[in-house]
């Protein structure tokens, strides 16, 4: 008969710092591994302590409890098959991100990581202590290989594990997404298996943790790059993959292979699952917004629904005399699409009082935008009481655009807890309407159908701040500012570079000087779902107080 393993793979979500959870994840894993009658369990990196935990596993209470975790799981999965799971591991003064191999009641080894990321939202090398390139361990009848997350990005961890007999490579992972990030991991995985000649099996973990959503898409290749497996993108899934031995050393067998969605639909899924989890996770049940008839609001809305259920999302309409009908309109008819709560909150009274309140000490001066800010820090007011009394948080709705120009008004629409499109240029805010309204998928809690209606889609851009104001009053227009955004931040490129594409060296110039001069807000702005390896916060650390202008 010949040589069979079977490997359960558990793509799953932890939460960070919840070691009791984790590990109850771990056990339920391990029992459904054993009753499928596999010879080893596999989870994702540092899954005991959910990742990215940061800092926080620096904290010696921290790591020391989940160490604890590990050796009762150990204990508790004594009889049946090997259990392997990522935890961080501190011996001789020393802290690993490491991968603890789980039998006969004992830990039996463990896997040290080498290559720690230390870019975009990575900060490893403050973190962990780098381990040495070391051998496989034995499970069974085999002997396996597992270089950990970033160590499958690099040839040489494979490459020792091969030469000192791995037989196969299981690469844990914790991959947070980042757009046509699939290809990448592919293309890595495909010359590990090149280079060391064995099967590959990439496990990837699911969930939201902050601004990061892991989107799973656990695959596997057999030698000569054939696809033997995919598992669902960003759904939680526990699969079992066999292997058999045969002439060429071990061979997996074909499995089912999921569907992977295009960039549109992962990206909605991604803002979906982060709010979702960053709801689930914090522990609200409920959330508001201010709709105010505007695309990116009205995108918001939709994202909200899909993550939390249509009963769970508060709306509220909060209209000055700058807003026009239309946009009373446009935001009612949202809000019935999606068959959200609805409220009416007009701003006129509460804006007289203010206006009342400041005029002693406003007397003599012109107005202009400080008055026309009031009516968004009002705004923000109302929405954080709603908030407050009824404990739903507040999101916020700026897309990547304006959050990158500062075009938005600090303690007023930038009031809230987290903001699913933070890192969606306006473009694609436009774009991702049109996909909502005409997909639907089963992970979507909101109903089906046209639920953003044309005329939200089609307006210009207005913040209704003042009479007839529209953004391109004081911004390019979407299309150049996005294209110009990208080569400034997405890029890191020069106004050089803006020349060289084709745009307007002053324009682009003061466009720099707006990303600049904004620092300081995005730097008090809530977090949102990242969809780039540039999304603003950890991918792009720039310094707030920042004299360099590029030469336009
Ligand atoms: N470096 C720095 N560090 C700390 N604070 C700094 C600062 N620079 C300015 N400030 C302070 O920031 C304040 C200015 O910022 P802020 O009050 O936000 O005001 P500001 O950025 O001047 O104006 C907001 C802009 O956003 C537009 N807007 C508003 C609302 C919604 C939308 C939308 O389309 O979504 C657009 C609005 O039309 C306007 O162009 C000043 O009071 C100043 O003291
Ligand atoms: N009349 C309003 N009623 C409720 N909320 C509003 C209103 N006006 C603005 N807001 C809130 O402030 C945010 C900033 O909106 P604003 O209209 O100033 O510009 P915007 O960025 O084009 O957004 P939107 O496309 O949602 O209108 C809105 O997304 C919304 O959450
Ligand atoms: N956890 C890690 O080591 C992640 C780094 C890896 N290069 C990735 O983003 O997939």
């Amino acid at each position: 008969m010949a040589d069979s393993f079977r490997i359960t793979l558990a793509q799953l979500n932890p939460v960070v710092g919840d070691l009791e959870g984790n590990a109850a994840k771990a056990r339920a894993a391990w029992q459904a591994g054993k009753e499928a009658g596999a010879d080893l369990v596999a989870l994702t990196e540092m899954f005991i302590t959910g990742y990215n935990a940061q800092d926080l596993v620096m904290k010696p209470s921290f790591h020391l409890a989940a160490m604890d975790q590990v050796r009762a799981l150990a204990a508790d999965c004594a009889g049946g098959p090997a259990l392997a799971v990522g935890a961080p591991w501190a011996e001789d003064g020393k802290l690993y991100n490491a991968y603890c191999i789980l039998k006969d009641g004992k830990i039996t080894s463990r896997m040290l990581k080498h290559h720690l990321p230390n870019d975009t939202v990575f900060d490893e090398v403050r973190i962990f202590d780098a381990g040495p390139l070391g051998g496989p361990y034995s499970v069974g009848n085999t002997r396996v290989g597992s270089p950990i997350c970033e160590d499958g990005w690099f040839e040489d961890v494979a490459e020792t594990q091969a030469e000192t007999g791995a037989e196969f490579l299981l690469i844990p992972n914790g991959s947070p997404y980042y757009r046509n990030k699939m290809d990448v991991r592919l293309n890595h995985m495909v010359a590990r298996s090149v280079e060391t000649g064995l099967p590959v099996i990439y496990l990837n973990m699911v969930g939201g943790q902050d601004d990061q959503v892991f989107d799973g898409g656990t695959f596997a290749i057999n030698p000569g790059g054939a696809l033997a497996l995919r598992m669902p993108v960003f759904d939680e899934a526990i699969t079992q993959i066999d292997l058999e031995r045969g002439p060429d050393g071990w061979r997996i067998q074909q499995g089912e292979i999921a569907p992977l969605p295009d960039e549109w639909e992962q990206d909605y899924r991604c803002m979906v699952q982060s709010l979702r989890d960053y709801c689930g996770k914090t522990g609200f049940g409920k959330v508001l917004l201010g709709l105010s008839g505007g695309v990116d609001s009205a995108l918001v809305a939709a994202i909200a629904v899909d993550a939390l259920g249509a009963q769970n999302v508060r709306c509220v309409m909060l209209p000055s005399e700058y807003t026009s009908q239309a946009s009373l309109d446009d935001a009612e008819a949202v809000a019935k699409a999606l068959g959200v709560r609805y409220d009416y909150v007009p701003i006129s009274e509460g804006r007289a009082a203010i206006t009342n309140t400041l005029a002693p000490l406003f007397e003599g001066t012109e107005p202009g935008l400080t008055e026309e800010n009031i009516q968004s820090r009002l705004r923000g007011l109302l929405l954080m009481a709603l908030s407050n009394k009824f404990g739903e948080m507040l999101l916020t709705t700026g897309n990547k655009s304006e959050v990158a120009v500062g075009y938005a008004t600090i303690y007023g629409d930038m009031a809230g807890g987290y903001n699913p499109i933070k890192d969606l240029y306006k473009t694609r805010v436009f774009e991702t309407c049109r996909w909502r309204n005409t997909n639907h998928r089963n992970w979507m809690m909101g109903p089906a159908g046209e639920v953003i209606r044309p005329s939200v889609i089609d307006k210009p851009p207005s913040a209704e701040l003042r009479d007839d104001q529209k953004d391109s009053d004081s911004l390019p227009d979407y299309p150049e500012l996005d294209a110009i955004l990208d080569i400034l931040v997405d890029r890191d490129g020069s106004i050089a570079d803006c020349v060289a594409a084709g745009f307007d060296a002053e324009t682009a110039g003061r466009v720099e000087h707006l990303v600049y001069i904004s620092e300081y807000k995005r730097f008090q702005s809530a977090p949102g779902a990242r969809l780039t390896p540039r999304a603003f916060w950890l991918d792009r650390r720039y310094p707030i107080l920042n004299r360099w202008r590029g030469r336009t």
